[in-house]
């Protein structure tokens, strides 16, 4: 099983609030603490990153709750560095939050230089006409309950059109901490600052554009605290890199059966077939329609080739089923079923049947994903066999009615299916999502669109299904055939301009 540390937990509103809230009550760190360390890991981590930038004088936007106060713990700090401030408070200093209350008249000790200059609203502020070196967004936080109201949407849209770089507090003000959704405008941010856990709204629809860059800033926060999150940010730098055993006989190294190809679907077989022997494995063993085989017999050397049916034959159906089931009964190892097994009414029987049956691991992709799908909800995975589906957002709407068109709704149907399955669902798209049978659900952060050429599918099914027939558990199979992808796709980036091709991520 995957285990993600603590800092790759994904907070939505909810759990921020909650997490806040018990490590005040049940642990007796008070929220002004909480506060003086979010501020100042921010502040730190500013001075210290632009340190060269020649930076004069900041402009801090705050609201009147707690993420004001922790931008105002930012202005401190950086007073203190002789970076003058000019603080505007979008709802006046009347009704602050008392973290934040507290914090104002501390800054106001702070400045023995008059270098502080304040705004009581928005309007009030925009009759000033001064340069600034940086803006800090701490209007809102995870605090946000709606579309943004008054002044807010004017202060955002202006931030958004001046050059000066917009760095925000814990989130950028108006993204929604869970759905990653715009309420009426957003901050769009070149970085964050994310007070004690990465929200997950920045890794869903438009989250990316609006964070900019996100840096995680510790909080004392209990790890324990956290644990009901469910959803984790996938990326390599805590993702275990597959352990290959190779082994003496070539049977003992991890077997795949793949199940694919048809008339003029026979490279997207070959692609798979392709992308898991790169990886090592003992033995590939291609089941095909007879008609085929002469055509992988000059293309897949290294693959075992095991036709079943006549020569006429160039599509699988029923009457393979048999014939199929005692090839994969022989050995031990994991099967690969969907890549260019194309549409026929014969596939689709001789798939559905065939999944029904087997009992070994199956990795069900493309067609056989369609195959499935046509049996409505009408179909269980055998008990002791492990399912991964690995559907693009199409192929994953057809195992619903309900609307997956947002992230936020992929994310939870993913969720509930896998769970509901017990199988584990690898859902393409940006961001890739994996979902497990027991709940928790893995984010990529990466830019996905490189892989949106006819056949990366095909590489990717053909990489999970090498690592599940070396024996790694099914969600970490997804998850290093994901890493692996981005690790070719940033090397192939960094010598070539052109669009990346499938034989590229082999
Ligand atoms: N001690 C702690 O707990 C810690 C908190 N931390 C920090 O606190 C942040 C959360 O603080 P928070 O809960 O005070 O909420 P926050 O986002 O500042 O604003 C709430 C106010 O906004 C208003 N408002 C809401 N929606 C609006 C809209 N659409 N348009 C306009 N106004 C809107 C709403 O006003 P009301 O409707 O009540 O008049 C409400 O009063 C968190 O993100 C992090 O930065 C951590 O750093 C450290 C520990
Ligand atoms: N390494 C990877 N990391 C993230 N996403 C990937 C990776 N490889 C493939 N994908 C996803 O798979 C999609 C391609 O699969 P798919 O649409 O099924 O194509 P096809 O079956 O035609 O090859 C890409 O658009 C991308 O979302
Ligand atoms: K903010």
């Amino acid at each position: 099983m995957l285990q993600a540390p603590p800092s790759h937990y994904l907070l939505t509103a909810s759990l921020s609030q909650e997490v806040d809230h018990r490590t005040i009550e049940e642990v007796d760190i008070d929220g002004f603490t909480l506060m003086e360390v979010a501020g100042s890991s921010a502040a730190k981590k500013l001075l210290k990153d632009y340190k060269h930038a020649g930076w004069s004088h900041g402009l801090y936007l705050c609201g009147k709750g707690n993420n004001g106060g922790d931008t105002l713990v930012v202005a401190r700090y950086l007073l203190q560095h002789d970076i003058a401030a000019t603080i505007v408070f979008l709802s006046g200093t009347d009704d602050l939050s008392p973290d934040a209350q507290k914090n104002w008249e501390l800054l106001q000790q702070f400045d023995d230089q008059d270098q502080l200059q304040h705004h009581k609203s928005w309007e009030a502020f925009t009759e000033t006409d001064l340069e600034y070196s940086f803006i800090i967004d701490g209007m809102l936080g995870t605090g946000l309950d709606s579309d943004l109201r008054g002044s807010y949407t004017s202060a955002v849209q202006w931030a958004n059109e001046q050059s000066t770089s917009v760095f925000a507090m814990d989130i950028p003000t108006g993204l929604h901490a869970d759905t990653g959704q715009i309420m009426g405008e957003s901050i769009q941010a070149d970085r964050t600052f994310a007070f004690g856990g990465h929200k997950q709204g920045f890794y869903l629809e438009v989250g990316p554009a609006q964070t900019g860059d996100v840096t995680y800033c510790e909080l004392p926060f209990p790890n324990q605290f956290k644990s009901s999150s469910n959803t984790f940010l996938l990326d390599e730098s805590w993702v275990p890199r597959p352990t290959l055993q190779p082994g003496q006989h070539k049977y003992a190294s991890g077997v795949l059966y793949i199940i694919a190809g048809s008339e003029g679907l026979t490279g997207a077989a070959q692609l798979a077939a392709r992308s898991a022997w790169a990886e090592g494995l003992g033995a590939i063993i291609l089941i095909c329609p007879r008609g085929l085989l002469s055509i992988y017999e000059q293309t897949l050397p290294s693959i075992i080739k095991k036709p079943v049916g006549s020569k006429s034959d160039e599509h699988f159906t029923r009457q393979h089923l048999a014939n199929v089931l005692e090839i994969i009964g022989k050995k031990e190892g994991a099967v690969l079923i969907g890549p260019g097994l194309g549409r026929q009414e014969g596939t689709i029987q001789f798939t559905n049947e065939f999944l029904s049956q087997n009992t070994r691991d199956a990795i069900i992709d493309a067609d056989a994903l369609w195959a499935l799908a046509q049996q409505k909800d009408g179909w269980r995975k055998p008990d002791n066999t492990q399912w991964i589906l690995t559907p693009h957002p199409g192929e994953l709407g057809r195992f619903t009615d309900q609307a997956v068109a947002d992230d936020y709704n992929r994310l939870t149907f993913v969720r509930n299916f896998s769970s509901d399955k017990q199988i584990t669902v690898l859902s393409k798209g940006m961001p890739g999502i994996i979902g497990t049978s027991s709940g928790p659900c893995y984010l990529t952060n990466y830019n996905t669109r490189y892989f949106a050429r006819a056949g990366n599918g095909d590489v990717l099914a053909g990489k999970i299904a090498a690592y599940v027939a070396l024996g790694q558990e099914p969600d970490q199979s997804c998850a290093n055939a994901l890493l692996q992808g981005k690790q070719k796709l940033d090397s192939y980036l960094q010598d070539s301009s052109d669009l990346p091709e499938p034989k590229d991520f082999i």
